[in-house]
């Protein structure tokens, strides 16, 4: 008998759905009742020679029967109604906040843990609401019941009944612990094999490439075994309550049988008592059996609701506070003034669990950084890998909150906006490309569902792709593979590129959006990329100078502070990391530039 919080606030979800489902399997209790009388009577009759008394009882018990069949469908159809409920209401809960906690939750979490919690885990919280939670209502009420009526007939049946259902409900407690330990290790382990599985799917080119196949093989049969032990483990446990309710059921069924003989032999009970009392007594423990068959089905959302609790009430890495309901349509102006921040815990402005920290705690990434991105011009960030490129983005996105200064779009301070209208307002492109099982088309539209064929086609140009979906079979219309597999590395960042150009955002952010762009058409396609993203406010990062040369300012970053803001030219004359980045980059080094 497990009670967990999380899955009593689940159920809260389908109350009503519950409450019918409850009553109905009280209806089908009771069906069992009406029949154990009718029985009881039946029995009687044969044993006095009333044989005419038998037709309406026989009958009766049929009835009895069809409408138990009738209730049965009834209820099972309202506990699947209830457990919909619950799990569509779950999993809406979950990716809610799934998306709240934003991609640095699911930098920390492991995907396949968190596709176990959202598939499997939830499915076992349906089972435990729409099946366990309904038949503990019951066990807890109807035993009680019967044991008056019990006392009533034979109160000598007691002595039998009383301890046996105590030992059956109460006995198993003792291993509840237990049981809830090893629930929650056996669950673990199976997330922790759910993602596993799921990494070595995703990077199986890297691990064939690395002749790593073998050696991932045996970690995840190691990982499979660990699953198996935990499973058995549980298992045991599980079986010794089991093993327990049906002693004490068995029991206390001969019990209560010997002492309705007993008192049947002394007279003080007649032929209809005794008979009575052997079914009721048999239907004390009904209950009870089945809520141990229940429990099993349940089981899974009891050693799930753990994870769910801590993936609802996690805290995200900045708090979406600010009220300013969305960017102008006019390109802002970007400044970040004075900015520091730092990776780890500690210091900075507490808005949320994760803030940039003083120096005292490490390295900062970004230390004093200012600098103002033009509204409607591009302004290119480069510097050497760490130098913070990605850190400014993500706290111009915030993904992440300043310890010290200020990010400000449009003159209003970044957390000012709300996060949807902040990141509506910024179309990010970068080095990670995502695109879905879906039309060329479909996922284009992601980012303007209302977009026509003619600006697809006019963004596609723009991000030099469009010659290339025109030679795929279906065109526009050809269903991509999962995560656009079926197209190169290059061919996905520039449709993911066009996405980002058909957006109405005002602000347009390359973060190495061309890395897997060759050299040559790189700086072409950035070219054309600003063109057709003229009027708005662009921010590059690339990894090639070339790309970014001709960039209305460039922002040179050096270990985390802004060492020179000018032109290409401004900044070859002046020397300095700019000129030497580009020296690196003319001699060959060029990877080692931004
Ligand atoms: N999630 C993180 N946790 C801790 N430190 C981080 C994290 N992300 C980045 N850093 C550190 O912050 C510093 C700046 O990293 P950042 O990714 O912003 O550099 P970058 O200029 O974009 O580098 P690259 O060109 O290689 O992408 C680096 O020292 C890096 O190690």
């Amino acid at each position: 008998m497990m009670l967990h919080p999380e899955l009593l606030r689940a159920a809260r979800d389908a109350r009503r759905p519950l409450i019918i489902a409850t009553a109905l399997l009280t209806g089908v209790a009771a069906t069992w009742l009406v029949q154990a009388a009718l029985l009881a009577l039946s029995l009687s009759a044969i044993a006095r020679g009333a044989n005419g008394e038998l037709p309406p009882l026989l009958g009766g018990v049929l009835a009895v029967v069809l409408l138990r069949a009738r209730l049965g469908w009834w209820q099972r159809r309202a506990a699947q109604r209830a457990g919909a409920l619950v799990r569509v209401r779950l999993r809406d809960r979950l990716l809610v906040q799934l998306g709240r906690l934003g991609d640095a939750h699911l930098t920390s979490a492991r995907a396949g843990a968190v596709r176990a919690t959202l598939v499997d885990g939830v499915e076992g919280v349906d089972a435990y609401v729409s099946r366990y939670l309904p038949q503990l209502v019951l066990t807890c009420a109807l035993p009680p019941l019967l044991l008056v009526a019990v006392a009533l007939t034979e109160p000598y049946a007691l002595l039998g009944l009383v301890p046996a259902l105590l030992l059956a409900l109460l006995g198993p407690r003792c291993w509840d612990r237990l049981l809830e330990r090893r629930g929650r290790e056996h669950w673990d382990t199976y997330e922790g094999l759910g993602a596993d599985y799921l990494e070595a799917l995703q990077g199986m080119p890297t691990l064939r490439a690395a002749g790593a196949v073998p050696r991932t093989r045996e970690r995840l049969e190691r990982r499979s075994a660990a699953l198996h032990r935990a499973t058995v483990a549980k298992l045991r446990i599980s079986l010794v309550d089991t093993g327990l309710t049906d002693l004490a059921v068995q029991g206390g069924t001969v019990a209560a049988a010997l002492l309705a003989c007993a008192s049947a032999t002394s007279g003080r009970t007649e032929a209809t008592g005794t008979y009575l009392l052997l079914l009721l007594a048999s239907e004390c423990f009904r209950p009870v059996r089945d809520l141990a068959r229940e429990w099993h089905a349940g089981y899974l959302g009891v050693s799930a609701a753990d994870g769910i609790g801590a993936l609802l009430r996690a805290e995200p890495a900045v708090r979406d506070t600010g009220s300013r309901p969305a960017l102008s349509r006019t390109a802002p102006a970007i400044r970040f003034e004075g900015v520091d921040f730092g990776y780890g815990r500690g210091g900075g402005r507490d808005t949320g669990p994760d803030r940039g920290h003083d120096s005292s705690h490490g390295a900062l990434a970004l230390e004093g950084v200012s600098f103002t991105a033009e509204a409607g011009r591009t302004t290119a960030i480069v510097g050497p890998s760490g130098a913070g490129k990605s850190t400014l983005l993500a706290l111009l996105t915030r993904r992440c909150e300043p310890g010290r200064g200020q990010v400000t779009v449009a003159g209003a301070e970044v957390a000012a906006y709300t996060l949807a209208a902040l990141r509506a307002g910024i179309a990010v492109v970068s080095q990670e490309v995502s695109l879905f099982h879906a039309t060329v088309a479909e996922n284009l539209r992601l980012a303007r569902p209302d977009a026509d064929d003619g600006e697809l086609v006019r963004a596609a140009r723009a991000a030099g792709v469009h010659d290339e979906i025109a030679a795929l079979p279906d065109g526009y219309a050809t269903v991509l593979g999962e995560r656009g597999a079926t197209l190169s590395g290059g061919q996905r960042q520039r449709l993911a590129l066009a996405r980002a150009l058909l957006s109405d955002a005002p602000v347009l952010v390359l973060d190495e959006a061309t890395s897997a762009v060759d050299e040559r058409r790189e700086a072409r396609i950035t070219r054309e990329l600003l063109d057709a993203a003229h009027g708005r406010t662009c921010l590059v990062v690339a990894h090639r100078l070339d790309a970014v040369r001709h960039a209305d300012r460039i922002v040179v970053l050096d270990a985390g502070r802004v060492e020179a803001v000018g032109t290409h030219d401004e900044l070859l004359r002046s020397g300095g990391t700019y000129a030497a980045l580009v020296a690196a980059g003319h001699t060959g080094e060029g990877e080692l530039v931004a």
